[in-house]
């Protein structure tokens, strides 16, 4: 049964949330359940490819992955239905609170191992995300975190994101690999991963600053990397470095980082 076809008529749309790569998201109720609707502007995905993946999406999950719940395909634009969470993206959410949250290393290692599970799920299940970031994670109640919009990059047409030479492309979160040969893979999610413990421990700052995308890839190419966020903890930026090894191979498996930040838990 085509489970994954969600009627729009059961659908009540509420305010909308903002737009991301594409188009407007909306709140809304799904029966009386609380749901975040993309609305997908024509011509910003390739829709069909999309279509076809969603029944196997939608058989993803985990309590830190934004579940999918469903499409609306038999109409233009089609909506992609899924979990809604109520502060939003995580990027915001640590920008808002960077007082309270800049010098709680146990509540932001708490953020990093639950993306961290929910990295290591999809890894699992042989799933790439190809744009982990903490714009890409949502907040809800309790400070629970979840990654959101994992595989959504593979149908985004539009060349200024695809390609890494575009100015959407997300230079400052990808491995050498994927800068020089596009090379993605789950050790490449842990490349970004690493960034995305950066953005936590300095409560959402631009990573590199102000470097030009240029600047990010010799800095990269050299073998250098982002510097330890002031009030990170020298064990918890030795984590976001073993994420940075250069080769792809030699880096740990998000298996291998869950049980690492555990055990930085357990020692605290
Ligand atoms: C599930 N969900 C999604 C959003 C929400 C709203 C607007 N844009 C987005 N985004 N953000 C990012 C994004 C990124 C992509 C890539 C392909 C990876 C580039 C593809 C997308 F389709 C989106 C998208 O739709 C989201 C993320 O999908 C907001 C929620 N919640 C709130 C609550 C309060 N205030 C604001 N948002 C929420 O619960």
């Amino acid at each position: 049964s085509n489970k994954w076809e969600i009627d729009p008529g059961e659908l009540n749309l509420l305010e909308e949330l903002g737009s991301g790569q594409f188009g407007v998201v909306r709140h809304g109720k799904l029966r009386r359940m609380d749901v975040a609707v993309k609305m997908m502007k024509e011509g910003t995905m390739s829709e069909d490819e999309f279509i076809e993946e969603a029944k196997v999406m939608t058989k993803l999950q985990h309590e830190n992955l934004v579940q999918l719940y469903g499409v609306c395909s038999r109409q233009r634009p089609i909506y992609i239905v899924t979990e809604y969470l109520k502060y939003g993206s995580l990027l915001h959410y640590l920008r808002g609170k960077e007082r309270t949250l800049i010098t709680n290393s146990e509540t932001l290692l708490d953020m990093c191992l639950q993306v961290c599970k929910g990295m290591a799920y999809l890894e699992e299940q042989k799933f790439i995300h190809r744009d982990l970031a903490a714009r890409n994670c949502l907040v809800g109640s309790y400070n629970v975190i979840k990654v959101g919009d994992f595989g959504l990059a593979r149908y985004v047409v539009d060349d200024e994101y695809t390609g890494s030479g575009g100015a959407k492309f997300p230079i400052k979160w990808a491995a050498p690999e994927v800068l020089n040969y596009m090379r993605f893979s789950s050790k490449s999610d842990v490349w970004a991963f690493g960034v995305l413990m950066w953005e936590v421990f300095t409560c959402g700052k631009m990573p590199y600053g102000r470097l030009k995308n240029a600047e990010v890839v010799d800095h990269v190419q050299q073998g250098r990397h982002l510097e330890k966020p002031r009030y990170c903890l020298p064990n918890v930026y030795d984590v976001m470095c073993l994420c940075w090894t250069e080769s792809a191979e030699q880096r740990p498996s998000f298996r291998d980082l869950r049980q690492n930040i555990s055990r930085i838990f357990q020692e605290e």
